[in-house]
């Protein structure tokens, strides 16, 4: 059975990596400027985005506020972009908040009493809310209306608060992991897909307008192709380029300035970063492809457990060159190719014949 990675896991060490999906300080810094402002300018997500559209154009319609938006998917896929966005189509104002920073419901009834009517609350990582203000949410969403607690024990009472309609647009990496009457309050769910390579070099194009950066198309597919399928990612990996060309080269984004660039930081031309091929090579060379435990793999990369499962798998088993099996872990065919070798004729020991089958 293939595994489905979990994108939580991808975050762990993103911020120091240079193809880690999680924002490091230099990406707060540049992204607000590189985020596209209106639906017309976000790249890809077709149908979430004509899904959204809708929804906005029948609220603006009506003259009223739009139903709350959940959106899921990976980090760095454009979900606080998007909650912008609404923010902006609907002419609203945007309040921007994350669950691990309402650990009270007291912290949630507080941001919820200072919106104004037809604001946007953005509640990143919603799933890490306290259950005491996931449940004072539930309220809030449907009938706008919280119930204040006030005094402790036997004397203490719930004194209403009326809130003025409002949309809120939760993030979540994983949108199972919502409680379902959580999930089941909001009007409209947007799942974002990773985005192809020619997508990938639209958003590219368009941050090298932005950032003054001369770019070919060339240099543009290189780096898209090695940016696995996150914008956030492409974005970075433009920006290290840029510095390239600028230093090595004539300051122009080339294929061959975005191949060696991207050489010289070790992200190979799928997107594979050091740790990833460690992980890859060991498997390959020092068990035959496997199976082999993870506690077994990672002593072998030298690396922690935790680090080998959550840092490097997740993008390995996506993009169907690991596959986490029962027996342990085991290199696809693919894997071998990708690094340059053959994969050999019978299945590794372990019976893996549904990966070497036709
Ligand atoms: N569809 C898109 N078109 C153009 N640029 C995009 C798009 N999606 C994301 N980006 C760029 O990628 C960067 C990261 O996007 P954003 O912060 O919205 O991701 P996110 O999904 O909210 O990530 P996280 O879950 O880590 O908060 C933004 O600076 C934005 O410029």
């Amino acid at each position: 059975m293939p595994q489905q990675p979990s994108w939580d896991e991808d975050t762990s060490e993103g911020g120091e990596r240079l193809v880690g999906a999680a924002a490091d300080g230099e990406d707060l810094a540049v992204e607000a400027a590189l985020r596209p402002k209106d639906l017309g300018e976000f790249v890809g997500q077709t149908r979430v985005r004509e899904q959204l559209d809708l929804v906005l154009r029948a609220a603006r319609a009506r003259g009223g506020t739009a139903d709350h938006v959940l959106l899921s998917g990976a980090p760095g896929l454009g979900k606080t972009t998007l909650s912008m966005i609404i923010a902006a189509e609907m002419g609203a104002p945007i309040r921007i908040t994350s669950g691990p920073a309402i650990q009270h419901a007291g912290d949630l009834a507080a941001i919820l009493s200072s919106l104004t009517e037809g604001e946007v609350l953005f509640l990143d990582e919603i799933h890490r809310m306290s259950r005491p203000a996931e449940e004072m949410l539930y309220m809030a969403m449907e009938d706008f209306r919280v119930d204040v607690i006030v005094g402790k024990g036997p004397g203490a009472t719930a004194i209403p608060l009326e809130l003025p309609p409002f949309t809120l647009v939760g993030a979540t990496t994983r949108a199972g992991l919502l409680p379902p009457p959580l999930r089941d309050r909001f009007g409209f769910t947007g799942h974002m897909e990773f985005y192809a390579p020619t997508e990938l070099e639209r958003v590219l194009h368009r941050s090298a307008g932005l950032l003054g950066v001369h770019m070919t198309d060339e240099g543009a597919a290189e780096i898209a192709g090695r940016s696995r399928g996150t914008p956030r990612i492409a974005n970075r990996l433009l920006r290290r380029v840029r510095d390239y060309a600028q230093v090595r080269a004539d300051g122009v984004v080339t294929q061959e300035a975005a191949a060696r660039a991207l050489a010289v930081y070790e992200v190979d031309e799928r997107g594979l970063d050091r740790l990833d091929r460690a992980v890859l090579l060991a498997l390959l060379k020092l068990f035959g492809g496997g199976p082999v435990g993870l506690a077994t793999l990672a002593v072998a990369v030298g690396e922690e457990r935790e680090t080998v499962e959550e840092v490097a798998e997740p993008f390995l088993v996506r993009e169907g060159l690991l596959a986490r099996t029962p027996r342990g872990r085991v290199a696809t065919p693919a894997a071998w190719r990708h690094l340059g070798m053959e994969p050999p004729q019978q299945p590794a020991s372990g019976g893996q014949e549904g990966l070497f089958g036709p």
